[in-house]
């Protein structure tokens, strides 16, 4: 179902005052699909698209599903970011692929957990950052969607995880390492824990330890390298000047930030 609605309304000295009512409050789950929509206005035929995880990216993977039946789009390529997203794509029967076939990927679609003014991501607090770098990283163009709660200041101040997916093997001692090199910014940190209170294991089989930071990060990128050079850490879940376009969407209307 598409949602609409216009938050601009205009008045002039001559036309008689008219008090609008309101605009409706939206949940946070429809304005992620008001995002998501929104992106799948990029999806043309013959696209390859990467395919994202997480509860705004399900409204988009749902579209495009949509627009296939009705053959609206045709001849697509989905290529998932996760197991979740594989089978919802299947029962919504997206053709799939693997990057191993489509080593390029026309466009990818995916949420975030927070947006920095530079188009710096967070992701993977739905635990899918290792499959989603690899499969954005190879895309063409990256189009980010997100509600307007996702913005934020500089990375990790929502003080929120900050992922690091890093292998089983003795991974204690290396969230440990990544504490001791992260200390300057405030970091804890902690294993991520499943629903039932066993460790939470990626679909790559991994674990994750999610970074807790008081501090802004500054220089990004150094920060990436660092966590990085740590053996055991597979992938952290900065996603650094990758996003082409962010679509988010507030009780303000959708804004669509281009790099
Ligand atoms: O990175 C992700 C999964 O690994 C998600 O894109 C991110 O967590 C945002 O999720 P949601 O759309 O449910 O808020």
């Amino acid at each position: 179902m598409a949602l609409t609605y216009d938050p601009l309304f205009i008045t002039s000295d001559k036309s008689p005052i008219n008090i609008p009512s309101p605009p409706p409050t939206l949940t946070q789950d429809e304005l992620k699909r008001i995002a998501a929509y929104k992106a799948v206005d990029y999806v043309k035929s013959n696209m390859v698209l990467g395919l994202g995880t997480g509860s705004t990216a399900k409204h988009a993977v749902d579209r495009i599903g949509e627009l296939l039946r009705q053959n609206k789009l045709k001849n697509i390529v989905g290529i998932p970011t996760s197991k979740k997203t594989q089978e919802q794509a299947l029962s919504l029967n997206i053709p799939l692929s693997d990057l191993d076939s489509h080593p390029v990927i026309d466009l990818s679609i995916d949420g975030a957990d927070e947006v920095d003014p530079f188009l710096n991501l967070v992701k993977g607090r739905g635990g899918s950052l290792l499959r989603e770098k690899m499969i954005e990283g190879a895309s063409k163009k990256f189009v980010v969607i997100v509600d307007e709660t996702k913005m934020v200041e500089h990375l990790g101040g929502s003080k929120l995880a900050v992922p690091v997916e890093v292998v089983p093997f003795c991974w204690k001692f290396t969230a440990e390492k990544l504490r001791e090199v992260m200390e300057g910014y405030g970091c804890e940190v902690k294993v991520r824990l499943g629903e039932e209170g066993e460790v939470f294991v990626t679909d790559n089989g991994n674990y994750i330890v999610d970074m807790y930071l008081e501090k802004d990060m500054g220089d990004l990128s150094v920060v990436s390298d660092e966590i990085l050079r740590l053996p055991g850490v597979v992938e952290h879940g900065m996603f650094l000047d990758m996003a082409s376009t962010v679509i988010v969407a507030g009780e303000f209307g959708v804004e669509i930030k281009n790099k």
